[in-house]
């Protein structure tokens, strides 16, 4: 017979949660064993013998319900925004205590946008300009998107590691919010608009060339392998993991 997993949810009342719900319901190699909504209490995930926690609550949440997670001993699986440089160097002090457990912070789980992130990072070194556009369902409580400011990050990093100067831009006058926001000098827009889930644009400028990666989420369910493929992995990945192309073989 299969081992199965036993997984919790949190936030599982909520778009990507209830969804979560489903997938994991629907692996034969899991076990559903807790589905928290906001107001339950986290120990009912230590009586419930819970062993991997996906977070897909609020960003105001997030570290308290992993810190309970690690605290007990449970891996965890969390794809909701807001993990900034702060609460990452806590989280990595709280697991150097926490042997063996793992945990992988998410922005995004579609196996497309994070392949889509990824090879923007490396093209972005050829390119002078680039910028990313984000483009998200109005109910979205966060600007930029988590996947924006990864994307933005994994730019950054692979241009300056090239020596690439900053993207050109003459504009001296401008109304507030024209231009986006920077991201570790990457210029980001935030677009929101009913009708859409997550979709992304990083645009790569060289002279008399665009190159642009886009990639597009049209319903939850993209998102729902890559949760799986976390917690089938998390527990052979201690320590702290992010992006989830930490767990993909992408040869770059
Ligand atoms: N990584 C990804 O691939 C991915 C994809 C989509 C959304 N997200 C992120 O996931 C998060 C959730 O997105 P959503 O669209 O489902 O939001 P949502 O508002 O629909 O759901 C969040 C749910 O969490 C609940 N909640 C709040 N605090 C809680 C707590 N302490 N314990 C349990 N439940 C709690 C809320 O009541 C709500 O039901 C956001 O940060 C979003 O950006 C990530
Ligand atoms: O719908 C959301 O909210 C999403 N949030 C993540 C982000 O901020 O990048 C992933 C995409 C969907």
């Amino acid at each position: 017979m299969i081992e199965q997993l036993p997984v919790a949810v949190l936030g599982a009342n909520g778009r990507m949660g209830a969804e979560a719900v489903k997938a994991v319901e629907s692996a034969p190699d899991m076990k559903l064993v807790a589905a928290l909504g906001r107001g339950d209490s986290l120990t009912s995930l230590t009586d419930a013998g819970a062993r991997f926690v996906v977070d897909l609550t609020v960003p105001e949440s997030t570290e308290a319900n992993v810190r309970f997670a690690v605290e007990n001993g449970m891996h965890a699986v969390v794809g909701t925004t807001g993990w900034d440089a702060g609460r990452l160097e806590r989280l990595e002090s709280l697991l150097t205590g926490h042997e063996g457990v793992g945990v992988l912070i998410a922005p995004n789980f579609a196996l497309g946008s994070v392949l889509a992130s990824a090879f923007a990072a490396k093209a972005s070194k050829y390119f002078e300009s680039v910028e990313v556009i984000e483009l998200h369902h109005p109910d979205k409580v966060d600007a930029p998107s988590g996947t924006a400011v990864r994307t933005a990050q994994l730019i950054a990093a692979e241009r300056a590691s090239a020596g690439v100067e900053p993207s050109p831009d003459a504009t001296t006058s401008e109304l507030a919010g024209a231009r986006g926001c920077e991201v570790d000098g990457i210029r980001v827009h935030s677009v929101r608009l009913r009708g859409l889930v997550a979709h992304q644009e990083v645009l790569l400028g060289g002279p008399g060339e665009q190159l642009t990666f886009r990639h597009d989420s049209f319903d939850r369910a993209s998102f729902m392998p890559g949760v799986l493929l976390g917690v089938r992995n998390v527990a052979q990945h201690p320590g702290l993991t992010v992006g989830l192309d930490g767990y993909l073989d992408l040869g770059l």
